[in-house]
């Protein structure tokens, strides 16, 4: 038996079965020619028979993709099959794909056909098939619900019609692993010819379990897995190419080297180009492909994968197509990954206690803000090493304000180790919560400017202010960073005071 597996790719044909996927001319050859980049070795271009745009769609991937085998699906019918000829005539390896269902509840409420009816089509249809290519490959359509005997007689009679390719689709998705397989086994152990053609499956994912279904009949002998990117498909949609191979290749323990020839690399490029065309996103928790992928925010994880990369990974991002693994700075990451995103944003050389410093105040910032952005640590490294030594601390304020203008305040401010506290009125609240200041360290300096810049994007940024405050003939700048504007505010004028205090210092008076 190869240990080669054959990857079909149906992106084109099934991945286009998803609402809202349909592509045009121009964006299915763009889909293609990305395809064979990845390796794929069969492309299933379309369903020629559906419409004149898909048979010219198709006839034209047969024209310009060259070094792959290029397929078209046609029901069990003359037209059908003509139409797929006039397809993939001009295909370097044009392949036809004929099918029909085998299952009690599709041949007798859909097609409305008897099973010796059924079996006759499928003949009919590999024979004529047989006529235009050599390459035929034969799918009994819902045939995990099929009687197996039966469907055993069907993939005799195809065989011996000549087609090269035997494909068990899960239509519905409902076969479990386990049951699959034993149904691939029993196909090929029951099958007169069976040994001269390559052994397909075809799942879908109504359970979830498309790909392990997929890898289960691949262990007992299937050789050509179909597969689109992304897992797009018919409801559910059909197992991901990027599961399936990337499983194959990270356990090649448990499936004996089995390997396809696609180039890994190219599976993220691939899945990003899908996405873009199709308008399909996948979910950030998508396996191999999703943005989370190769994202770690825990710190127990953040840590391990420090210490160890596959403490955490099992795979590198690198060899599907990522840059590189994130660590996600978040409520849950610990001192290990802050540390590091430190180092990586130039500050490297911090001492210990400042990195607690910081760390805090990260911690603080992950609560109030959902995304931490390295613009937000930034700002608040920046903030921290610009403070000078403190004389007033901020421990507390409140503001209110009404529609006259006129606003309340109160701050609480620690000076000189003592808690003090003081209330003023002013023309909005920074102006009041600046005079209540004023009022507790005793000095009345003019505010010369006072700027305010968004540091990230988005409801929860952070808010940096800067102001220049005169004292005298001397002037002091500040800098305040917070996700609200007013505490940005204060912690700028605090700022500006406290060096002020170093250079021309006033005892305190005021405070209630
Ligand atoms: C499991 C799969 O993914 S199969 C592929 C699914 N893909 C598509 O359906 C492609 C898009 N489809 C289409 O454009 C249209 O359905 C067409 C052009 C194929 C057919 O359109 P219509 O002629 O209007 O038929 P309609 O779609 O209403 O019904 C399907 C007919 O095909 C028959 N049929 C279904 N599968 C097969 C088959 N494998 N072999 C022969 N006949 C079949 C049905 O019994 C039904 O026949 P009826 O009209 O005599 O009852
Ligand atoms: C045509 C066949 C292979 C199919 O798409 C299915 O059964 O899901």
């Amino acid at each position: 038996m190869s240990d080669r597996l054959i990857i079909f790719d149906t992106t084109l044909r099934d991945g286009e079965q998803s609402p809202g996927a349909t592509m045009t001319e121009d964006e299915k050859i763009e889909v293609a020619r990305q395809l064979v980049k990845l390796g794929v070795d069969v492309i299933e271009a379309g369903f020629p028979a559906a419409s004149p745009g898909d048979l010219r769609a198709v006839q034209r991937i047969s024209r310009e993709v060259k070094g792959v085998t290029i397929c078209a699906l046609a029901r069990a019918n003359q037209q059908d099959i003509d139409a797929a000829w006039e397809g993939v005539r001009d295909a370097e390896q044009p392949r036809i794909h004929t099918f029909i269902a085998t299952s009690p509840i599709h041949m007798e409420y859909k097609l409305r056909k008897t099973p010796e009816q059924v079996l006759e089509a499928a003949r009919f249809a590999v024979r004529t098939a047989k006529r235009y290519v050599s390459d035929v490959e034969f799918s009994a359509e819902d045939a995990t619900r099929s009687d197996w005997d039966f469907l055993c007689r069907v993939f005799a009679a195809a065989i011996e019609e000549g087609a090269t390719t035997i494909n068990i689709p899960d239509t519905v998705g409902y076969a479990v692993p386990h049951e699959f397989a034993e149904l691939v086994r029993y196909v090929t152990e029951h099958t007169p010819g069976i040994e001269k053609v390559t052994v397909s499956v075809h799942c879908h994912n109504d359970l979830g379990l498309a790909t392990a279904n997929t890898l289960a009949a691949i262990r007992v002998g299937a050789r050509q897995a179909e597969v689109t990117i992304n897992g797009i498909g018919e409801r559910a949609g059909n197992t991901a190419l990027e599961e399936v191979v990337m499983a194959l290749h990270v356990r090649r323990d448990v499936f004996g080297g089995i390997l396809p020839r696609v180039v890994t690399e190219q599976i993220v490029p691939t899945s990003k180009l899908v996405q873009r065309i199709t308008g399909i996103q996948v979910q950030p928790n998508k396996a191999i492909v999703g943005a989370n992928a190769f994202a770690h925010e825990a710190g127990i994880h953040q840590d391990g994968m420090l210490k160890h990369r596959m403490t955490y990974e099992i795979m590198t991002p690198q060899s599907v197509g990522w840059e590189a693994s994130r660590l996600v700075l978040g409520k849950h990451s610990g001192r290990a990954g802050f540390t590091a995103r430190l180092k990586e944003l130039g500050y490297g050389d911090l001492s210990r206690e400042r990195i607690e410093q910081l760390y805090q105040r990260f911690i603080d910032l992950c609560d109030r803000k959902k995304t931490v952005t390295d613009a937000d640590i930034i700002a608040i490294v920046e903030d921290q090493l610009a403070q000078v030594p403190q004389r007033y601390t901020l421990k507390g304020w409140r503001a209110h304000s009404g529609s006259d203008g006129r606003a309340e305040a109160w701050v609480k401010l620690e000076i000189d180790g003592v808690e003090r506290e003081a209330s003023a009125s002013g023309n909005g609240q920074i102006d009041a919560l600046f005079k209540a200041i004023d009022r507790l360290v005793g000095r009345h300096c003019e505010l010369e400017a006072f700027h305010v810049d968004a540091v990230s994007p988005g409801e929860d940024a952070q808010g940096q202010v800067t102001v220049h405050l005169r004292c005298g003939t001397q002037v002091y700048n500040g800098r305040g960073v917070a996700t609200d504007v007013i505490e940005a505010s204060l912690r700028a004028y605090l700022m500006a005071l406290n060096r002020a205090a170093l250079t021309t210092p006033v005892s305190v008076s005021g405070g209630e």
